[in-house]
Formats: C-alpha cells, structure tokens, sequence
C-alpha cells in the first residue's frame, strides 16, 4: 500500500489533554481555571487542593503526557509516518490557545485533535470541543489565519487501548495472594457524571440506558472481563462502579461509588478485589488519589485485599493504535474506503459528533464537530 503512512490532508496533530499543577503554587490558580462556572461547592474544591498538596501539589497527568508524546514520536518515527504533534491543555500550560497560536503561526492548516479522553460524554468530548472553540475564537480575534481542526473518533474499543488494559487486570490478579485470587471480584472504574449527563450523552439515538456514556464503559469492562477469562481460565465477576463525584449532593450522579462498592463486596464475602481504571487514560490524580490513596485505605480498614490495575498510559500499543487512527481519519477525509478497527457490540463511533451530541445545560459554540461554527 503505497500511501499507507500517508497522513493528507492533516499537517499536524495535537495532543489535547485536561493539564494539571506542577507545583504547590500551581494547585489554586489550576482549580480555579477548572471550576469556573461549574458550581462546585467550596468545600469539595478544598478538599480537591488537598488531593494535590498531598502529592507536593503536582498532578501526574503531565508526566504522563509528555511520556504520551515521546511514545508517540517515537511510533510515528517508526513507521515513516511524517506528521509533527503538537501538545496543548485545557487547564494549565501548555494551555490549547497558545499551542493553537503557534500551530497557525508555523502555517498548520488541518488539525487532527487526539483527546486523553476516550468516551462519550459533556465532560469528555463536548467541553474539549468548547475549549478548541474558544481558542479558535481567540486567534480569530488576534485576526490568524484560522486552521481546521477535527478530532479523532473515541477510541475506547480499538485494540490498541483494551490489550494494554487486559494485561493490567491479569498482572494485578497475580500480585493477589494465591489464597484469594481466583476469587477476586473486578470494579472496572470511572468518573462518575451527574445521570442527567451520563443520559443525555452520545449521538441522540444512543440515549437511553443511561446513554453512550455508560453503554461504551460496559462494552470496554465486558471485553477486558472476557479476555481476562480467556488469559486466566477463571471466570472473575465484575461490575462498573463509579468515582471522583464531586458537584452539589442532591443532584444525583452515577453511583456507586468505588468505596462503598468495596464495603458491600466484603459484607458479601468476596475475598479480593482487582480495581480497573477504564475510565482514565493514564494515571491522573483521580488514580493516585480517589483509589490508591482513598479506595485502598478503606479496603485496608475493611480487611479486604485489593490491587489496582494499569492505566494505558504510554504503551506502544496505544500509540500503535492512534497511528492506525490518524491514517484512518486521513483515508476518510481523502474520500477513500477505511475499514475502521473497533472491538465490541458498538462498532467504531462516528468520525463528527453531531448536531446534539453531549449537549451542555448552556449551548456554547463547540468546534470539530457538526454543528462547529469554524466548519
Ligand atoms: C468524565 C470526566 C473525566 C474523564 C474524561 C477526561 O479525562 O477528560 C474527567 C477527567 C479529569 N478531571 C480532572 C480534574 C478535575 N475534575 C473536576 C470536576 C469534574 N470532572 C468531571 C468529569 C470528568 N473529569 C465532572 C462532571 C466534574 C464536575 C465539574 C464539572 O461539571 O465540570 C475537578 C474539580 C474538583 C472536583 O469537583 O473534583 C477537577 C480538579 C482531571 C485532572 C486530573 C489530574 O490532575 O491528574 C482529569 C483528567
Ligand atoms: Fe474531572
């Protein structure tokens, strides 16, 4: 295939992430960018900064990043796959605006955007589509020539992302004592999301069942619980619990919540507990806080031996598959035929959200999408 590695239209792609603190000073100002406007009450973002200054106010979300970009630049390399990537957050520096900024000075005219989020939902596509908005609306407003950017379809079912994941869960039950572990119970986990978002996520017709949001998690914990069976030869129960609530308590969020799902496993007399973090690319503050820090003190309180499984992080097969997902989008672009690579009941997502899709509770223009004004 002589225009495999052959990334027309795109000249760049940009790693666009949530950004964290990279020190003390860092962890208010951080907060402060993340919650405004969101109405988040006082005191949990008080207990949020504590989470950070814990961990000497740095969140491991850049590391993890900059890991992302070496693992990436490397594949690409590898494969003669020529197409420079670009990094910007939402959140803190490198902040999107300015990464844009630079891109369109140095003459980028197609964007493809890769999001460190792989499902559905407000807050993990629809807000990344607000904020290339709004930078796009700043560079128009500094009168730049404005590139066209377009994001990568979620990849939480592509190979690339599961495999990487599998082999977590499976080296996490073999640090189980023997005694316990082949009656280990498994909570894939993830960021829960008011149940009004989690229903109204996805395109209009993946409403329902709790919406794309909850559907794309049960997929991914499914195929990952599968492919455990299959390594281990024993069959494991698993459930979907949910983390990280934050927002006002009588609004009504997707439960429940890993603790108390560990407490109501040990009444019931599991033995183990293997806790995945599906939800999370890498290992973000909601990892190293909400369940090494938290879950795990509770589980120790409780008597009941856990481990937590590996995030995806920088693994040469994630990078592989966002390779195989570049080249996919440019082929669909270039008006060829792509045979897009998805495991699982929900087949491959759709390469443009539409009209609709993640809906905010305030429209705001949303870019690489539908209904994007910067089409
Ligand atoms: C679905 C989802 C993801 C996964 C998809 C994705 O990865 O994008 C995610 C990721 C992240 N969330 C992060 C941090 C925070 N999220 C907050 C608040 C919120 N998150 C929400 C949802 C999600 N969040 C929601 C519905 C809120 C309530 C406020 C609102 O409606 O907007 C707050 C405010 C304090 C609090 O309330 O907890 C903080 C500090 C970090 C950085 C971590 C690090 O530093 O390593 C990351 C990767
Ligand atoms: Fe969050």
């Amino acid at each position: 295939m002589p225009d495999a590695l052959d990334a027309t239209p795109y000249d760049a792609l940009l790693l666009l992430s949530f950004g964290g603190p990279e020190g003390p000073d860092d962890v208010v100002p951080f907060l402060e960018n993340v919650t405004r406007g969101r109405g988040i009450p006082k005191e949990r973002l008080k207990e949020v900064g504590q989470h950070y200054f814990l961990f000497g106010g740095v969140s491991p979300i850049n590391d993890q990043n900059r890991a992302l970009l070496d693992a990436l630049r490397k594949d690409f390399a590898d494969h003669g796959l020529d197409l420079p990537i670009h990094w910007g957050n939402r959140n803190w520096a490198p902040y999107l605006t300015d990464t844009l900024r630079e891109m369109a000075a140095e003459g980028r005219r197609r964007i493809l955007v890769l999001a460190t989020s792989a499902y559905a939902s407000y807050s993990g596509c629809r807000q990344y589509r607000e904020n290339l908005a709004d930078s796009l609306a700043a560079l128009e407003a500094e009168g730049l020539p404005l590139p066209k950017v377009d994001k990568l379809r979620h990849y939480f079912n592509h190979p690339g992302f599961l495999e990487p994941m599998v082999d977590g869960v499976v080296e996490a039950l073999a640090d189980l004592p023997e005694e316990v572990r082949d009656g280990a119970h498994l909570a894939f986990t993830t960021h829960s999301i008011p149940t009004a978002s989690a229903d109204s996520s996805g395109p209009v017709e993946d409403h329902g069942d709790g919406g794309a949001y909850v559907r794309q998690h049960l997929d991914v914990a499914r195929l990952i619980a599968d492919a455990v069976r299959e390594r281990t030869g024993v069959d494991h129960p698993w459930q979907l619990v949910y983390q990280s609530r934050s927002g006002a308590p009588h609004i009504p969020w997707l439960e429940p919540d890993i603790c108390d799902h560990l407490e109501e496993r040990h009444a019931a007399g599991v033995p183990a507990v293997v806790m995945a973090p599906i939800g999370f690319v890498s290992d973000h503050m909601e990892v190293l806080y909400d369940l090494d820090t938290e879950a795990k003190a509770r589980a120790a309180e409780l008597g009941l031996p856990v481990r937590r499984s590996a995030t995806v992080g920088a693994d040469p097969r994630f990078a592989a598959a966002i390779r195989d997902l570049v080249l996919e989008r440019a082929r669909t672009e270039r008006g060829q035929e792509v045979t897009p690579c998805a495991l699982g009941a929900l087949g491959a997502s759709r390469d443009l959200c539409p009209v609709g899709c993640c809906p905010a509770r305030a429209p705001r223009p949303a870019a690489a999408g539908a209904d994007s004004p910067y089409a």
